[in-house]
């Protein structure tokens, strides 16, 4: 089994997919794999998520996960459908419990100390920290991990090209997560060539070389 925070921590980067019809999953996977990465995470945020899921997981590169997980069900929905990993906006203990009764790698979005306590309850040690820009950005997250010395954060919210350097510089940043590369308008439109594009840059963006 792929360990997905190994995998976060090789790709630095999880674009955050919203699809509203899933014939443009298989191509979205091919845009993505072609700028270099290989993983998503589709969001239940439209009705097309699970046949969504379902296509680009066939892909044989991708590693496909499930976002805006919001309840049980939908965990359940999204893995079999052929998802690897769960994130969700914020922290359900319904939730989380059901994953790690699964057995699924799951990713709560937290905002505050407090819940970052309760991920640490659960027994997890990686967080989603949401929305990063508008909750102070690459400041708040390092004010955050200092009293929490083992535990990662995948920024998301606010995350471009332009910014992600700096959350990637901070220690306690496993990976950031977010929207542009796929731009909801992008998908829209099925302007595979630009989602390639935003993703190549964003790729050597992470890895620190010049645009
Ligand atoms: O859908 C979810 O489960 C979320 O938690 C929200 C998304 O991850 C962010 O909305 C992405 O933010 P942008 O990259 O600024 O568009």
């Amino acid at each position: 089994m792929v360990d997905v925070t190994e995998y976060f921590a090789r790709t630095r980067l999880v674009p955050v997919v919203v699809l509203n019809d899933a014939a443009g999953a298989g191509p979205l996977a091919d845009a993505l794999v072609a700028g270099g990465l290989r993983t998503a995470e589709v969001t239940f945020r439209t009705d097309a998520a699970v046949a969504a899921i379902e296509r680009m997981a066939e892909h044989p590169e991708m590693l496909v996960g499930a976002g805006t997980v919001v309840t049980p069900q939908q965990a359940d929905e999204a893995v079999a459908a052929g998802a690897r990993y769960i994130v969700s906006p914020g922290f359900s203990s319904r939730v989380v419990t059901h994953c790690l009764q699964l057995g699924i790698p799951v990713f709560p979005g937290v905002a505050t100390a407090t819940e970052i306590q309760m991920a640490l309850d659960a027994g997890l040690d990686t967080v989603k920290f949401f929305p990063a820009g508008q909750l102070g950005g690459p400041a708040s997250v390092k004010a955050l991990a200092a009293p929490f010395r083992n535990v990662k954060f995948v920024p998301t919210g606010g995350v471009t090209t332009d910014n992600l350097a700096d959350y990637l510089a901070i220690k306690a940043v496993l990976a950031v997560g977010g929207t542009w590369m796929v731009a909801p308008d992008l998908l829209e439109a099925g302007d595979w060539a630009e989602v390639t594009k935003r993703t190549a840059a964003a790729v050597a963006a992470a890895k620190g070389e010049q645009q």
